[in-house]
């Protein structure tokens, strides 16, 4: 039984789950559907969430990595791959975004992926130094430079994207630019981390990567409405019930115990 009222704007995608048709804008209540988040609104959760709630990023982080490796073993189970050995790339940006992306590789490593990690501009916070200790103490490759499209191909299954995050803004600075043209003449999928990077956050981009998932971290940003790709899931279970309904998050409810929640 849902409560929501609308004019055949919005598509079922399963229970209480309500996903906005881009063709109209939606004249529905909005009373059961998740919310996308703008980028100040993300932030603003994301203060609150340390300021207020008294989380660590260290916490939260790591859930936060937790989630994408649990969702690309749903959609790239490591039995599925076609290439042996079961190589991934992970690249890392230089914020947050990166950090859960070096969260991800160890949790992959552990579910066994074998994950190479391109990190280029490193953070020397003593949480990123730590990350990366783990990651290299547990033989995960560290790469001294984005290979090419072809090679990329060539050796990997997959991409793990956690370059950018909610917090990209403006146009992309490099080395960051060359490794997102590289990663657009990819054929290999991509999956990227809370945002596409080089996406504008709110408003996506049409000639960007088109990552095949996407697993969007507390709530999707807007940017979500325009991927295409075949997985969109929901990870970061660590919203407090109270946060949640201050903010209007609509969330889902997860399955179980599981720490993502399939959008679509
Ligand atoms: N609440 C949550 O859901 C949590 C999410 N997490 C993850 O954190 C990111 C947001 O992390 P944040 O550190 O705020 O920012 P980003 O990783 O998105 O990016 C910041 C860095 O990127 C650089 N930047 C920004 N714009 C550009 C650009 N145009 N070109 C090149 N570089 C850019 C920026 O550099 P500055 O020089 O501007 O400082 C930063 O270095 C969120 O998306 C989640 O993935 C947490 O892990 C847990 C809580
Ligand atoms: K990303």
């Amino acid at each position: 039984g849902s409560v929501l009222t609308h004019t055949g704007a919005c598509t079922r995608i399963s229970n209480n789950i309500y996903r906005k048709d881009l063709t109209h804008r939606p004249a529905c209540t909005m009373a059961n559907t998740i919310k996308y988040l703008g980028q100040e609104e993300a932030q603003h959760i994301d203060e609150e969430l340390f300021n207020e709630y008294s989380f660590s990023v260290d916490q939260l982080m790591e859930l936060a990595g937790l989630s994408c490796a649990t969702a690309v073993s749903k959609g790239y189970p490591v039995q599925s791959l076609p290439k042996t050995p079961p190589r991934v790339l992970v690249i890392c940006g230089p914020g947050n975004n990166g950090g859960d992306g070096l969260v991800c590789a160890r949790h992959l490593k552990l579910f066994g992926y074998e994950p190479s990690v391109l990190y280029p501009k490193r953070s020397n916070k003593p949480l990123f130094q730590n990350l990366t200790t783990q990651c290299e103490k547990m033989d995960i490759s560290f790469l001294t430079e984005m290979p090419e499209a072809d090679v990329i191909d060539e050796a990997y299954n997959l991409v793990i994207d956690a370059i950018f995050g909610f917090s990209f803004k403006g146009a992309v600075r490099e080395p960051f630019g060359e490794i997102l043209s590289q990663l657009k003449k990819i054929t290999v999928p991509i999956a990227s981390v809370d945002i596409p990077s080089g996406w504008d956050v709110e408003n996506g981009s049409p000639h960007g990567i088109q990552p095949d998932m996407l697993i969007s971290l507390t709530a999707p940003k807007k940017a979500a409405h325009h991927f295409k790709g075949r997985y969109h899931f929901l990870g970061g279970r660590f919203v407090p019930p109270a946060l949640e309904k201050k903010y209007e998050l609509n969330l889902p409810q997860y399955p179980g115990t599981d720490c993502v929640h399939q959008l679509n």
